[in-house]
């Protein structure tokens, strides 16, 4: 609650008590022109206050508003914002970490939709991060979601940079809108179309790709056994990627236009194999729900502050579906 004249004061441990309901608040804050403190930043995670990505994300919507920004540096668990006007234009922001670029893009979207001008923005750091959207999940299933409200949202990947350079290079333009149109997501239909994309880069064999694949597609053929899964398999080209990664994700699309997601990094010690099978398992657990978005767009589209329960999900048949 707000004092006469004081900031919104917001207690960043509730729910989760992660990095989203600072992104959100932040965001809020910008749009309606509030002071806000948030406290407790970060409180439920094993290292609490702002990393490297959160500090840039509320310096970006700082500098897209000329606002003032108090106390926000690494570690900072209590920051205080006060918004001014927001006026867009050319910004650049850089994690300087493999710190999630779509992150960035997260708590800046709503503010630059809003603009007085058009907004191309730069930002710098990991494209595809663990804990955050891959950006493939950013432009093969948010945008076109997303889209749905009536704006346009040009996103040009640059470069890919992976945990732990980062490096990777995203150029965002989004011209500002007077509203956003009402969107109708109740009708799920049913599953048409599943595809994906499966990468490796840097020194890594493009074998891996292969048996990502090939795992992703027979766990998902155990449950849908008559769709056709187009998994692209890519080798990121040493001009257009930074470090090495590999990761995968696929993507189920409806009759309805509902899309759902699962993906999945490689990391040390994780066998291919097991990467492709991780992905494969989250979007048939979020096809099993029975809902009209999968766990991850539920929250960056801002109904839900955190992942649904499962226990809250109705759960059919796949072969329903
Ligand atoms: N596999 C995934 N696919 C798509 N989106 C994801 C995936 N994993 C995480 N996300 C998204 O990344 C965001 C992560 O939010 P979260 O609150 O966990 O904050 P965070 O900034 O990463 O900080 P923290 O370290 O506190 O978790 C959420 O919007 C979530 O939907």
């Amino acid at each position: 609650m707000a004092e006469e004249g004081g900031p919104v004061d917001v207690d960043g441990s509730i729910m989760e008590g992660g990095g989203q309901i600072l992104r959100i608040c932040t965001a809020l804050s910008c749009l309606l022109g509030t002071r806000v403190r948030v406290s407790k930043i970060r409180a439920g995670r094993s290292t609490p206050g702002l990393r490297p990505q959160h500090l840039s994300g509320l310096e970006t919507v700082r500098d897209l508003c000329a606002g003032q920004l108090k106390n926000a540096a690494i570690g900072s668990t209590e920051i205080d914002f006060t918004p001014g006007r927001i006026k867009g234009g050319s910004l650049t922001a850089d994690t300087k970490t493999a710190g999630s670029v779509c992150l960035l893009l997260q708590v800046s979207l709503p503010c630059v939709l809003f603009a007085e001008t058009p907004s191309e923005l730069i930002f710098k750091g990991g494209t595809n991060a663990e804990m955050a959207p891959q950006i493939d999940y950013t432009t093969m299933v948010f945008k076109p979601i997303a889209e749905h409200f009536s704006f346009k949202l040009d996103c040009d990947i640059r470069k890919r940079g992976y945990y732990p350079r980062g490096g990777g290079e995203i150029l965002v333009r989004v011209s500002p809108v007077r509203y956003l149109k009402p969107i109708n997501l109740t009708d799920r239909g049913s599953v048409t179309k599943i595809y994906g994309r499966a990468f490796v880069a840097g020194v890594l064999p493009y074998k891996i790709v292969k048996d990502m694949t090939s795992a992703a597609v027979r766990c998902i053929r155990r449950e849908l056994r008559d769709l056709y899964v187009n998994i692209q398999g890519v080798q990121e080209s040493a001009d257009r990627a930074v470090g090495n990664g590999c990761g995968i994700i696929i993507v189920a699309e409806t009759s309805t236009g509902c899309l759902f997601a699962g993906s999945s990094l490689g990391r040390k010690g994780v066998p291919s194999d097991r990467v492709g099978a991780e992905a494969a398992e989250i979007l048939l657990r979020n096809l099993r729900h029975g809902g009209c978005v999968d766990e991850y767009l539920q929250d960056q589209m801002g109904s839900h502050g955190s992942r649904p329960d499962p226990s809250l999900c109705i759960h059919k048949p796949l072969s329903t579906l």
